[in-house]
């Protein structure tokens, strides 16, 4: 079940937000020559809906940034096709903004010249308008007494909700992170998790949220896509029943229980192929001459 949130006047209007549908069909994609050939991504297909929050997790070095980079438009798939609104992917646009784990923002300029940056380079709108339109995004994201800091004077959730606001300002129709969480420490990433979830379900953004943190994925989700080992495939997509707005107590419920323990299973499995002999190519390790 989820519940409808009250549009917000601070973020793009709900219909912008809402429109926004993505669909990876049999997109596959490999590395190196063929004689040293990696398959990271085959024949996957899945779709992500209007105003979902759908969370990939995934066994480590599965092809999760790959699909990011995928859906970025930053790399093309080798075959199969990748919709945005029905139009394919032809390369990256400030419809789609993502966050990385690691810190993006340029350490030579202030928060607020990194935020209107983007804007003022492609001359969008008056300094007057994207001034007020930065200086509402800081304060949203609680930034805005730091507005004249520079990125290293951040702390590490300072510097991802700034992230945040440098990507909202350019009102993508798509937002894509990238584990953004990872490596913030124990008391910061439970708090950006709250904080993320405020934002999201103030407007709906549509949104692909990558993490290896079965519980995040779990606390944010509308939808999960499980994926397998390398060369990723979908092996499990599970709608994550929890009411919006997300409360932490929540996570205690018996059916977050259940949902945990299906989706660590698979993950578990997953996990295992790669310790029983199958190498982290999907092919069978041939055992090695003895001497
Ligand atoms: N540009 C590239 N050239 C060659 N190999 C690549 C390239 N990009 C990714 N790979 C390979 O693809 C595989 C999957 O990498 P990817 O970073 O997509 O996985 P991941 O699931 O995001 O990993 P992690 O869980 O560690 O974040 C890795 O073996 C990586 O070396």
């Amino acid at each position: 079940m989820v519940t409808t949130v009250p549009q917000s006047e601070i973020d793009i209007p709900a219909t912008a937000a809402g429109k926004s549908r993505v669909e990876l069909k049999n997109v596959s994609r490999g590395f190196g020559e063929e004689w040293d050939r990696e398959e990271v991504i085959k024949n996957l297909t899945f779709e992500i809906k209007p105003g979902d929050l759908t969370c990939i997790v995934g066994p480590s070095g599965c092809g999760k940034s790959t699909i990011v980079n995928l859906v970025a438009g930053y790399d093309t798939p080798e075959s199969g096709e990748i919709l945005l609104n029905g139009s394919p992917v032809r390369g990256p646009g400030k419809d789609r903004m993502v966050v990385f784990q690691e810190t993006a923002l340029m350490p030579w300029q202030t928060t607020y010249d990194n935020v209107v940056f983007g804007p003022l380079l492609r001359g969008e709108g008056t300094r007057a308008e994207i001034d007020k339109e930065a200086r509402r995004l800081l304060d949203r994201v609680g930034l805005g007494d730091f507005k004249k800091k520079y990125p290293s004077q951040l702390s590490g959730g300072m510097q991802r909700r700034a992230e945040l606001a440098r990507a909202l300002i350019n009102k993508p129709v798509l937002l894509i992170m990238d584990e953004p969480f990872r490596g913030l420490d124990a008391m910061s990433r439970p708090l950006m998790q709250e904080f993320f979830l405020r934002l999201f379900e103030e407007n709906r953004r549509t949104n692909l949220f990558v993490t290896s943190e079965i519980e995040e994925a779990i606390f944010l989700a509308d939808r999960l896509i499980v994926l397998s080992n390398r060369p990723a495939q979908v092996r499990a997509v599970i709608e994550i029943p929890l009411p919006r707005p997300r409360q932490f107590h929540m996570m205690s419920s018996p059916e977050v229980f259940e949902i945990k323990r299906q989706a660590l299973e698979i993950l578990h499995e997953e996990a295992m192929k790669s310790f029983r002999g199958q190498g982290a190519r999907g092919e069978q390790v041939r055992p090695q001459a003895q001497p």
